[in-house]
């Protein structure tokens, strides 16, 4: 029997994944899913009302949970690079979170409101080379950061995906500078093997 490369030993592995199973069954587009209704269940950071930015939303799972527990008083604005299918609503625009014009986009979507909680589960195309992949990881949680101080009511939540290596410490100290309250998660459905990590940050410190 050929063996195995990693892209097939992914595939195996994802398609034997108890979260994958669970997510297909519950009508949710990716098992990204249970790491974020963990976090919400254990610290309680969305409620109804609440105005919501998901960037790097596609496929659309943590899109789907946000509106869901929203609902219809509050707003979900996503965006990734990618499209995605429609979910009812959410506002959706694609583009480069990176670019000025798509940063500015998003920014008038919000028209001047504040916003609640800044989710960003943005993660570049992984090429497997950690020199590569953790600098732009950290390029996209630094300007998620900036967007997330400008954009959130004093007393709103950050909370994004962060790779742990070079930059790491660095990108924790900057939220610490930022929010009264920051803390690191691992959710259960986040592969151990994973150098991926949660940092929920809350209460914006006074400039
Ligand atoms: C792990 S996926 C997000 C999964 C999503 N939370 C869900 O539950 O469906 C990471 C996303 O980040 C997006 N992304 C990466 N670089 C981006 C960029 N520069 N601008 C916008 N989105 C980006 C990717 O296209 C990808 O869809």
């Amino acid at each position: 029997m050929a063996k195995k490369g990693s892209s097939g030993r992914w595939m195996s592995e994802h398609l034997s994944d108890g979260f994958v199973k669970k997510a297909q069954k519950a009508g949710y587009r990716s098992r990204a899913v249970y790491k974020l209704i963990e976090m919400i269940d254990k610290d309680k950071f969305i409620k109804s009302g609440d105005k919501v930015f998901d960037l790097g939303a596609a496929p659309g799972g943590w899109s789907q949970v946000a509106i869901k527990t929203v609902g219809k008083s509050g707003q979900v604005i996503a965006s990734d690079i990618l499209d995605i299918k429609p979910i009812d609503g959410v506002d959706f625009l694609r583009g480069d979170f990176t670019k000025d014009s798509v940063y500015k986009a998003l920014l008038d979507i919000t028209m001047s409101k504040k916003i609640d909680v800044v989710l960003s589960d943005m993660a570049p195309n992984m090429s497997g080379q950690l020199s590569v992949d953790i600098p732009k990881s950290m390029y996209l949680c630094e300007l998620a950061l900036d967007m997330a101080i400008k954009t959130l009511t004093p007393s709103g939540y950050f909370f994004v995906k962060v790779f742990q290596g070079d930059g790491f410490d660095e990108f924790v100290k900057s939220c610490r500078s930022s929010f009264s309250s920051v803390t690191i998660r691992k959710p259960k459905a986040s592969r151990a093997r994973s150098k991926e990590v949660y940092l929920l940050a809350n209460k914006l410190n006074p400039i």
